[in-house]
């Protein structure tokens, strides 16, 4: 049966890896797939993972009807035998029921993949919908760590090292961003919801206010 299935887990744990693997599998055995991105860190109609492995990629405009799409390649004689889609998160919840009708009406597998939760740990509006739609919910197993070694959960976005709750749910950026830029940093819930970064843990670590005091 074909499905539609969502891979999801926070930045950087191997999610559009996970995808090129996927995509590579495929081909090698002669099936052709459809891949979709919107907003990814290497510009656009590309998908791309930190390893260094990129593939081209139809860029998703916000008014795409996805199954029309996938319908008018397929009449106009092209092949397409499965869907993959990255950044998932940013597509909107219209786009999502027309993947989950690539699979119920024209018989493809999709695959997306995207994480689930903003900076304020809310859904995207796409992840949400994919929750609610997907015949399966796949978290990745290579888990993202945070500072203190405890599984990361949670996206924090981060200005100069310090995390920020407010501004725009989409802001396309990466991890290990230096100073004063926007960047992102995986937490666990209980450092996302202390909002203790590694940086503003390091600092809060060499306050005097915890320093041992020298005796004289
Ligand atoms: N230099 C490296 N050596 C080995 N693995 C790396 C390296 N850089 C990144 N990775 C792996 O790539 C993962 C990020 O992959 P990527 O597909 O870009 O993530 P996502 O799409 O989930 O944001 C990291 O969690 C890590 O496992
Ligand atoms: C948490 C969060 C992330 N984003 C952006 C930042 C990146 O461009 C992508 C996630 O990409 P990845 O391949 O999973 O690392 O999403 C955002 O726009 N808003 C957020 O709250």
């Amino acid at each position: 049966m074909p499905e539609l299935v969502f891979f999801s887990g926070t930045m950087d744990c191997g999610k559009s890896t996970l995808a090129l693997q996927i995509e590579h599998n495929r081909s090698a055995r002669g099936l052709k797939g459809l891949i979709l991105t919107r907003d990814d860190r290497a510009g656009e109609g590309k998908l791309s993972s930190r390893l260094g492995l990129v593939t081209d990629a139809v860029e998703v405009a916000d008014d795409l009807d996805l199954y029309a799409y996938v319908v008018d390649r397929l009449s106009q004689g092209g092949r397409v035998d499965y869907v993959i889609a990255d950044e998932a998160q940013f597509l909107a919840p219209a786009q999502i029921d027309q993947l989950a009708r690539v699979v119920d009406d024209l018989g493809l597998d999709v695959y997306a993949f995207g994480i689930t939760t903003d900076f304020r740990s809310k859904l995207f509006p796409g992840s949400q919908r994919l929750v609610e739609l997907a015949d399966r919910v796949e978290v990745l197993q290579v888990e993202a760590l945070c500072w203190c070694g405890a599984r990361a959960t949670h996206n924090a976005r981060t200005v100069g090292g310090r995390m920020v709750v407010e501004g725009a749910q989409v802001v396309v950026g990466d991890v290990d961003r230096g100073d004063d830029e926007v960047g992102y940093e995986v937490l666990c819930r209980r450092h996302h919801s202390r909002r203790l970064t590694s940086a503003t843990s390091r600092a809060g670590s060499l306050s005097p206010d915890v320093l041992p005091v020298a005796a004289d």
